[in-house]
Order: structure tokens, then C-alpha cells, then sequence
């Protein structure tokens, strides 16, 4: 039976990779191990079956006996431990959530719905790194997959409207705190219909700058304000998460010496925990509308056209309608001023689902198929 280590099964993403695991009941069959950097000897969570106590997440002795590894630890701690464990001779299936080995040499980026074939080859090589893709590269390419199956894309820009789960548990109670601390401001002069708007905006905005209002994790209000900046600066202007939508999405579709330029702006919004992306697409050619709906729809069992009317957009197209889901709706499907080549689209996915845990627990079906 495959001996399988989760380490990171207590944050957010592991959680739902947890919950998602059960749903699917991907436990039966497995040997599961679960590792913490903080609570070894404690007993393992209930997976409905026995596990042993939590063995220590940084012992490469205890993770060496694994056939697989999945981290949804973070970054550091894919640093500190990968290397030490491969150069320990182990020769295990690593299935990550952090970006550290994305771009390595020796990594897939894991996307199966999008690029199985890759996947496939890769394990029949012998790769044995797997790594879950940035959460917006993920989200796109599960709602445009069928572009780029038909190889339709000259180019692309996404501008993303980011929820905050996508920088951790912390700062989605931060948001929340944030939205508290604004109702909280104006709370009696809202419960008075006659008071007058412009006065509640300039007690929100007053609000928004005082330094008594909570943004130690975003360092800016988010609510009620948004920020056009995610993660680190990269030396040509691009933050990190828009240079990843360029590389990863390259990289998953292996394009190899021909890749499809993509940029934009990433920006963090005041939702929960959906991301919300709008596309300007440069086709390859002027492809009827009609057939482009059709190729998107086709592509995979989660995506959904929904019809470029404002009902239905309201409804089905928002973070409000599918977080939690595994849903991703496409929409606002139409050619753009510039020309027949020119298409727009906006989509929207659960981050924490496909943008982070599904690809994970869908790879360890893979290894196990595999090995
Ligand atoms: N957040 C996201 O949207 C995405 C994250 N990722 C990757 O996944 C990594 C983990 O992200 P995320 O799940 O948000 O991180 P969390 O901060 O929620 O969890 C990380 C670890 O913190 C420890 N921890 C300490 N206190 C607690 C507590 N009270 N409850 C739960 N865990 C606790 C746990 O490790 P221990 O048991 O060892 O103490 C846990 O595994 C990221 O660093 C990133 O690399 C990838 C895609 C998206
Ligand atoms: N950077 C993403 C979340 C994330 O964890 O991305 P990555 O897995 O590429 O580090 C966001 O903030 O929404």
C-alpha cells in the first residue's frame, strides 16, 4: 500500500485538500502519515480510519520512509526540506502547493484537466516533482482551457480582481475586521435614512485613513479600497504574480520555444475567497463566437459559459455565486471594438479549490494509477 505523508494538513489549503480527500473517500486504499513542524506526538486528524501521532514535518529520516509527499506547508518549508531529502537518496513523488520548485527544471506544474499529456510523459520519464500552479494561472486556464487546446491564442492580458484567501488565513479575518471597523463607523447614521450619504463617506473615508484602522497584514485598507500590487516587485515592473502568469501558464502548456506572451495587472480585491479575472484575448484568427462558446463549454466537466446577458452575469459570474464550488464560470464572452480578433472574457474561481488544492489531490490519483 502507498505510505503517503501530508504535511500542511492543518492550514487553509490542507484543509480543503483534506475535506476535498474525504469527500472523494481518496483515503481508502492509502497508507496515510501526517507530519507537523509544531505538533509532533499529537494524534492525527480523523480520516475516519486509524493514523499514527503526528511525526515531525522536518525529520527526513521518518519523511524518507514515504512512497509520496504532499506539502501544502509553504514555500520555506519546501526550502528547507527538499533538498536535504533528495540529496538523502529518497526517490518519493513530492506533491507541492508552493511556488518554490514550479519553475525548476526537473518539476510539472500540475494542471491534469489542462495538461494530462505532459503529466503523463513526464511521470513515464521518471519525474517524480509535481507542483500545484499559481491560483490565477490555475483559474484561467481551467476557464480558457479550450483556446488553448485549439491553439487559438496569439496573445493575452488578464487583469485579475484577487480574493484575499490568497495571502492566508490572517488576512481574510483582517479584510473581515476591516469591513467591521467601516459599518462600525457609520453604524447610526446608516440606521437613519435621512442622513446624508456624502457625511457617511467622509466618516468611511476618515475611517479608511486613521492609523487605528486594522491592515497589519495587508499594510492598506483593503475594504471598501482594493490594491493594485501582489507579492514581490520583479526588476522589469512586473509584480511576481504577473511575471508567474506569463512563465507558468507557458509551462503547463509547454509551449516550449514558442510561448504565447501573457501579462497584466494583478490586483487584491475585498472577496473572500474567489478570484475574479478579465482577459483580452488576440486570436489567431477571427473565430465566430458561436464556436468559441462551444470549444470553452467542451473543454472540461467544471467550466460553464454563462450567456453575456446582466442576469445571468449577476447571478452565475461572481465570487458570491460559486466560492466553495468547483465551478468556473466564463462570461462576458464578446468581440472587442479592435476587431473579429479580438475577444473578452471574465471568469471566476474558487481559489482555494482549483486554484490550490484540486490539482493536488487529483495528482496523487495520478501517482497512484502510476505507480
Ligand atoms: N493561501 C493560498 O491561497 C495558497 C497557498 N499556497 C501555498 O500553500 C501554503 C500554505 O498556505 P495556507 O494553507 O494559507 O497556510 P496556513 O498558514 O493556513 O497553514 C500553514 C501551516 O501553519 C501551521 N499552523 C500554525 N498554527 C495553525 C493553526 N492555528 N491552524 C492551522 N495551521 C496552523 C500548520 O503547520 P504545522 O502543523 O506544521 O504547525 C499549517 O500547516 C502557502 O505558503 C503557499 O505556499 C498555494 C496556493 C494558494
Ligand atoms: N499569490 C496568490 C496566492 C498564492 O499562494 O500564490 P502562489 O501559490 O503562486 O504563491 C494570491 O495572492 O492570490
Amino acid at each position: 500500500m502507498l505510505k503517503v505523508g501530508f504535511v500542511g494538513w492543518r492550514g487553509m489549503v490542507g484543509s480543503v485538500l483534506m475535506q476535498r480527500m474525504l469527500d472523494d473517500n481518496d483515503f481508502a486504499g492509502l497508507e496515510p502519515v501526517f507530519f507537523s513542524t509544531s505538533q509532533t506526538g499529537q494524534p492525527g486528524p480523523d480520516i475516519g480510519m486509524d493514523v499514527p501521532a503526528l511525526k515531525d514535518a522536518n525529520d527526513i529520516a521518518e519523511l524518507k520512509a514515504m512512497d509520496v509527499i504532499v506539502t501544502c506547508q509553504g514555500g520555506d518549508y519546501t526550502t528547507a526540506v527538499y533538498q536535504p531529502l533528495r540529496e538523502a537518496g529518497w526517490k518519493g513523488y513530492w506533491i507541492d502547493a508552493a511556488s518554490t520548485l514550479r519553475m525548476a527544471d526537473d518539476s510539472v506544474i500540475v494542471l491534469d484537466p489542462v495538461n494530462r499529456h505532459v503529466v503523463d510523459a513526464q511521470l513515464a520519464k521518471g519525474t517524480r516533482t509535481f507542483v500545484g500552479g499559481n491560483c490565477t494561472v490555475s483559474l484561467m486556464l481551467m476557464g480558457l482551457g479550450g483556446l488553448f487546446e485549439a491553439n487559438m491564442v496569439e496573445w493575452m492580458t488578464s487583469m485579475t480582481y484577487q480574493a484575499a484567501s490568497g495571502s492566508g488565513a490572517k488576512h481574510m479575518r483582517e479584510l473581515l475586521a476591516q469591513m467591521g471597523a467601516l459599518n462600525g463607523a457609520v453604524a447610526q447614521e446608516l440606521a437613519t435614512p435621512s442622513s446624508a450619504i456624502l457625511d457617511i463617506d467622509r466618516e468611511v473615508t476618515a475611517t479608511l485613513r486613521s492609523s487605528a484602522f486594522p491592515t497589519d497584514n495587508f499594510g492598506a485598507p483593503l475594504a471598501g479600497s482594493l490594491l493594485p500590487w501582489i507579492d514581490k516587485a520583479m526588476e522589469n515592473g512586473q509584480s511576481k504574480e504577473e511575471w508567474k502568469g506569463g512563465v507558468e501558464t507557458n509551462k503547463i502548456l509547454a509551449t516550449g520555444s514558442q510561448p504565447i506572451p501573457i501579462d497584466g495587472l494583478c490586483v487584491r480585491i475585498g472577496a473572500m475567497r474567489s478570484h475574479s479575472q478579465a482577459f483580452t484575448i488576440k486570436l489567431r484568427q477571427d473565430v465566430p463566437l458561436d464556436e468559441i462558446e462551444d470549444r470553452l463549454a467542451k473543454h472540461n466537466e467544471w467550466v460553464k459559459v454563462v450567456p453575456n446577458d446582466k442576469d445571468q452575469t449577476i447571478e452565475q459570474l461572481t465570487p458570491a455565486a460559486i466560492s466553495g464550488t468547483l465551478s468556473i464560470p466564463v462570461g462576458r464572452l464578446r468581440k472587442l471594438a479592435m476587431g473579429g480578433e479580438y475577444l473578452t472574457a471574465f471568469s471566476v474561481g474558487d481559489q482555494l479549490l482549483w486554484g490550490a488544492a484540486e490539482p493536488l489531490k487529483r495528482m496523487l490519483r495520478i501517482v497512484r494509477e502510476h505507480a
